[in-house]
């Protein structure tokens, strides 16, 4: 077919979606000077300055354009954008500057802008912003709360390096407090004004977060408290695994930017129960070969993270067994089920309301427990099943653990289930050592012995162990019976994606 020119001589085209076209490409494009342009494109805003204007090149080249023939042009995408702003005369836009693969620098172009443009600028700005943003909160108020031993004493410094111009850079309202011992976050977080910040976060490992799930749930407010303020990681830690799962990385510089453009997502706690005490867990609980790793090779930290596969293999290939009596109320039974599950939350795009259980919404303390607790008698339909062989009892509320270690590949942020993956310990070496490397090779879902379901509820009791290991989000707890029960949505993060783990999920087309 001949080609038609755009002039109005093809008569399929309407002459005034044309010049709708052209009015939104127009107000796309900011002409800058003489030779410069600013376009919103699609996912990025594309600064273009003609070659020769040779003393704005100058100023460009310093934030990283790439020369071309005649134009210099640079793509940011919209995610880095942390800022845009007019004074007098000046327009000025700031933004994340990848410079190397892991870190970000903040960085700024400037450009004079006459008076009769001040107009179409602001509205320009606008544009930008709401681009840059998408359904992210701007100008957040964010609590950060710095472990002065995180990262081996080098948290203070990351954060005024690495976090602190970033958050400054997209007009972030902040308070830093260090903490100063133990539980002292529990504290902070529990005395905080929720209508005082949108955000607290923690530079440190996993340990903080959960600290601070816990002080929020202390409030006579808990239930409000709980849904208005996202509870977020600056990774200083060494698992880093809240990071991982939300914003894909143990950056500094890029989790502060992840912070920034992050949506508020409603993440499922897991209330556990152990005597006649209550907590609240966001991340794990572990019995058995994960949680004797964790927590029982302290005395070989020297091997740093080898300590880890060191410990897997010596209690693998002595086919520990760690015996309990396990009670369980399944929701999603097989591993089929799980995948179809998962498939459908890849297209659900419901708001954060609709994330969160009905029930719990509301502004006063903690949830009640629908199972009870520990000490209460067992649910009507929950039956305790005897497991003498239990290699790992390990129940994942996220997918990543630590670094490459996708335990959880099916786990999602509020389905109102945590996952519960069980081995049995008297596996064959050789299946206990391939499960093992399965894990980095986001192949464990798939083992046959990996018995892998969606739950909202269980009872463990160890047995025939005089001490041994329980693990509640990396931090030990006494070795004695404990219940758990899910409560979807009682908590809030900042994510990437409003709904999933930057971990890779189950693949949705095996077979079950
Ligand atoms: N000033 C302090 N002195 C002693 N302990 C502290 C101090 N500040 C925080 N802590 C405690 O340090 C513990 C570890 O905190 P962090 O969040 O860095 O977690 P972690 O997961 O143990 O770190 P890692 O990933 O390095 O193992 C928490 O239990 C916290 O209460």
């Amino acid at each position: 077919m001949a080609s038609l020119s755009p002039s109005g001589s093809d008569p399929f085209i309407d002459p005034i979606e044309e010049v709708v076209e052209d009015e939104a490409l127009e107000d796309s494009v900011l002409v800058v000077g003489r030779d410069a342009s600013l376009t919103l494109a699609t996912d990025s805003l594309i600064v273009l300055v003609a070659d020769e204007n040779l003393t704005r090149r100058k100023t460009l080249n310093c934030c990283g354009l790439i020369p071309s023939s005649s134009k210099t042009t640079q793509a940011i995408p919209f995610f880095n954008v942390l800022w845009a702003e007019l004074s007098d005369f000046e327009l000025t836009l700031t933004y994340a500057r990848p410079t190397s693969e892991n870190v970000v620098r903040v960085a700024s172009i400037h450009y004079l802008v006459e008076k009769a443009e001040r107009r179409k600028t602001i509205a320009w700005i606008s544009k930008l912003l709401d681009r840059a943003y998408g359904e992210s909160q701007r100008r957040k108020r964010i609590k950060v709360l710095v472990n002065p031993f995180g990262g081996k004493g080098s948290a203070q410094k990351w954060y005024l390096r690495d976090i602190e111009p970033i958050f400054a850079a997209a007009r972030c309202e902040v308070d830093v407090e260090r903490t100063a011992y133990r539980g002292h976050a529990v504290e902070i977080a529990a005395k905080l004004d929720p209508d005082a910040y949108d955000v607290i976060a923690s530079c440190s490992g996993d340990g903080l977060p959960h600290e601070v799930f816990n002080g929020l749930g202390k409030k006579k407010d808990a239930r409000r408290a709980l849904s208005q303020v996202a509870v977020v990681q600056l990774p200083c830690g060494t698992g880093n695994a809240m990071s991982w799962n939300l914003n894909g990385t143990d950056s500094t510089s890029v989790a502060a930017l992840c912070i920034v453009k992050g949506i508020r997502t409603p993440l499922d706690l897991v209330s556990i129960t152990q005597g006649d005490k209550r907590t609240l867990s966001f991340l794990s609980q572990a019995v058995g070969v994960v949680a004797e790793v964790d927590l029982g090779t302290e005395n070989i930290r020297w091997m740093g993270s080898a300590r880890f596969t060191y410990g897997f293999l010596v209690r693998l290939l002595g086919k520990t067994v760690y015996p309990a009596d396990i009670a369980v109320k399944v929701d999603i039974p097989t591993k089929a089920s799980i995948r179809e599950h998962y498939r459908k939350e890849l297209s659900n795009r419901s708001d954060f309301n609709s994330r969160r259980d009905p029930s719990i919404v509301g502004d006063s303390t903690l949830p009640g427990l629908r199972y009870g607790s520990v000490q209460d008698p067992l649910p009507a339909d929950w039956s305790l099943v005897s497991h003498d062989k239990l290699g790992n009892f390990y129940s994942g509320n996220m997918a990543f653990m630590a670094p490459n270690a996708n335990f959880f590949p099916a786990a999602l942020p509020n389905d109102g289930y945590t996952d519960l993956v069980t081995v049995d310990g008297d596996i064959s070496r050789s299946a206990a050592i391939k499960s093992l490397m399965a894990v980095e090779n986001d192949t464990f879902f798939d083992m046959v012995h990996v018995n892998y379901r969606k739950i909202s509820g269980y009872r463990i009791i160890p047995k025939g162990q005089r001490s041994g290991y329980i693990s509640i989000d990396g931090e030990r707890v006494p070795f004695e019976p404990f219940q758990a029960e899910v409560h979807r949505g009682l908590g809030t993060v900042l994510s990437r994606s409003g709904h999933l783990y930057e971990a890779k999920g189950v693949a949705i087309n095996t077979e079950g």
